[in-house]
């Protein structure tokens, strides 16, 4: 029972070819069929047989084999040798016919059956998670998919609503574009009418600027004392028809005996006295002349006065050259010459102011060479001033000069030491200021040549001492002229103007053109009075040239601006204050002026 025995010849194919195959497993483990029975408690006898296929083995039996060879070698059988053998197996069982081998052979399609319903029961069941999976999956994205369908609806509606505001926008701003243009063109109709208006005000302010002025002199002339009790212009001398545009033009404050005589002057001052009392009997013409700012107006007008109150029937007129060339000119242009012929040489005291501002145009000098002659010729008297003798006034040709030679020439000089003290000494007392000798003593001495500037400085120290309520004594002067006095190269008169004029525009902040302008701003007419008031206290250039520095503006408007600055600065200290920081300014410019003294070392 050691080893297997070859087979029978009488045996089926079907036997023969199963016992062949086990046999081959058989041969790959090397045992003996015993040992192999007792390894798988198998009879050896049963093992003999269904290796020698006498019998059919149960399915069991080569499945075992087949585990057994696995093992063995290491390697299972293909799946196509397996289906060879459970076939080789089924067709021996088939071809048995035997009671036994008909139960192998059903539990055989019995297993295999049930093997195959396992699997599709497997089948079934991973089919079914599949299915359900994907049932799952599907739900979950149909989910998504609504979900999204849903962003995209509101999206859209989103998208819509913002186009629709859009639309709006562009409508409303479209019809806010159409409002302003039918804005802005009326707003332009407006302006137009804005600007015709102003014109028209501007007109009206220019007139009402002239009758304020006009009105302020009245008013100024009215309350100040009357030239040595005589009647004060315009309050009781009926007015003249046809008098000069300008009335009879006098300051009531110039007066003779307003008027303080020293070496320098007395001639001057003696002959002014002369022909007020007796009109072109003495000397015809009287010729004044002298540098700026040292009384030549104060006498002309000083002789004005003196003759109306003396001579009440007498025509008087005084005028200054600028003032009498504008005349003229608008005569020409109005072609009103006979009426301005009329008016000039129909008076019985001429008065002619600043005769070198007629240098100019050839027609004026011709004009007033025949007013001069037809007064002349009349017996009426002239009196004339200017900054030069006759002899130097070589522009106004030789027929004008000759006949300004013809009369007294008188040539006022600055006053003196003594005479300045005197002068200082009326004006304070005018002014009821109480200032001790050695004040007076002082400004004195460091102003020297301009009688204008010399009441400046009394008037700049008196006004600090009172915004300061300390009294009036040398020091304070000291400190006080410290800005007053310069200590510069000379300059060109009329260039410290302009320059005065910058300085001043630019410290309040406007400009220099709006000072030479017309605006009547309130800063700016304070700033042009300040300016104005510079320019007659810190040079040389005469009132009508300063007046027409300013726009051609009419003296008087200079001479008023002059008169109310004064009274500020004794009354406000922010104006005495601007002022001394002007002045200061105008200095370090380099503005200032003239051969004044350089200050005393402080004490
Ligand atoms: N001798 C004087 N007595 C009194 N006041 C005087 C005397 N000289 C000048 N003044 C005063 O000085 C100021 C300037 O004088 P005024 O205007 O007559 O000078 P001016 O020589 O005519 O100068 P301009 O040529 O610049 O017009 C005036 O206020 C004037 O009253």
């Amino acid at each position: 029972m050691g080893s297997l025995v070859p087979l029978g010849g009488d045996l089926p194919d079907e036997g023969r070819a199963l016992a062949e195959a086990l046999r081959g497993l058989f041969g790959g483990l090397g045992l003996s069929v015993r040992r192999y029975a007792t390894r798988r408690h198998r009879d050896a006898g049963s093992v003999s047989r269904f290796l020698n296929g006498s019998r059919v083995p149960p399915w069991e039996f080569v499945n075992d084999l087949i585990s057994d060879v696995t093992e063995q070698q290491g390697q299972p059988p293909t799946p196509e040798a397996m289906e060879l053998l459970r076939r080789l197996h089924r067709e021996a069982l088939a071809e048995s016919g035997s009671a036994y081998g008909r139960v192998q052979l059903l539990e055989d399609q019995l297993a295999d059956a049930d093997r195959r319903s396992m699997e599709s029961t497997n089948l079934v069941r991973a089919l079914e998670r599949a299915l359900a999976n994907a049932q799952h999956r599907a739900a979950d994205l149909e989910l998504q998919l609504r979900q999204l369908h849903g962003r995209q609806d509101d999206r859209l509606a989103e998208k819509d609503k913002s186009l629709q505001l859009y639309e709006d926008q562009v409508t409303a701003l479209l019809r806010e574009r159409q409002n302003l243009l039918r804005e802005v063109e009326a707003l332009g109709e407006q302006l137009q009418d804005a600007h015709a208006r102003r014109a028209q005000a501007e007109r009206r302010c220019e007139e009402l600027e002239r009758q304020l002025v006009v009105a302020e002199e009245l008013w100024e002339e009215e309350s100040g004392e009357a030239d040595d009790g005589s009647p004060a212009p315009g309050s009781g001398t009926p007015a003249q028809d046809d008098g000069p545009a300008t009335g009879n033009g006098l300051d009531p404050r110039y007066r003779l005996d307003a008027f303080v005589a020293g070496e320098a002057n007395r001639f001057a001052h003696s002959a002014a006295t002369a022909v007020a009392e007796a009109p072109a009997k003495l000397y015809n013409p009287l010729f004044v002349y002298g540098t700026s700012a040292i009384g030549k107006t104060h006498l002309l007008h000083a002789i004005g006065q003196r003759t109306r109150r003396l001579h009440p029937d007498k025509r008087v007129c005084y005028v200054t050259a600028e003032e009498f060339g504008v005349e003229f000119a608008r005569a020409g242009h109005n072609l009103g010459l006979d009426r301005f012929r009329r008016r000039y040489r129909g008076v019985d005291v001429l008065l002619l102011d600043d005769i070198q501002f007629l240098a100019d145009q050839q027609p004026l000098r011709e004009e007033f060479l025949h007013t001069f002659d037809a007064l002349h010729a009349a017996n009426k008297q002239i009196v004339l001033s200017s900054d030069r003798p006759p002899k130097q006034l070589t522009e106004l040709g030789d027929r004008l000069r000759n006949r300004l030679e013809s009369g007294l020439i008188t040539h006022v000089r600055p006053p003196d030491q003594e005479a300045r003290i005197a002068l200082l000494r009326h004006k304070a007392q005018r002014d009821g200021l109480v200032a001790a000798p050695e004040v007076l003593e002082y400004i004195a001495s460091q102003i020297q040549r301009n009688v204008r500037e010399l009441e400046g400085a009394l008037i700049r120290v008196s006004a600090f001492a009172s915004l300061n309520r300390q009294p009036m004594d040398v020091p304070l002067a000291e400190k006080v002229l410290k800005d007053l006095v310069p200590d510069r190269v000379p300059t060109r008169e009329e260039d410290v103007v302009h320059l005065i004029i910058d300085e001043t525009a630019h410290y309040f902040g406007v400009t220099s053109d709006d000072l030479r302008g017309r605006s009547r701003g309130r800063a700016i007419v304070t700033a042009r009075q300040i300016a104005m008031y510079l320019c007659r206290e810190l040079t040389d250039v005469s009132t009508p040239r300063i007046a027409t520095v300013f726009g051609g503006r009419d003296p008087v408007t200079v001479e008023h601006a002059d008169r109310k600055i004064r009274n500020l600065m004794a009354q406000r200290r922010s104006v005495y204050n601007q002022m001394t920081e002007l002045t200061a300014r105008i200095k370090d410019a380099g503005g200032l002026s003239v051969d004044r003294p350089a200050l005393p070392a402080p004490m």
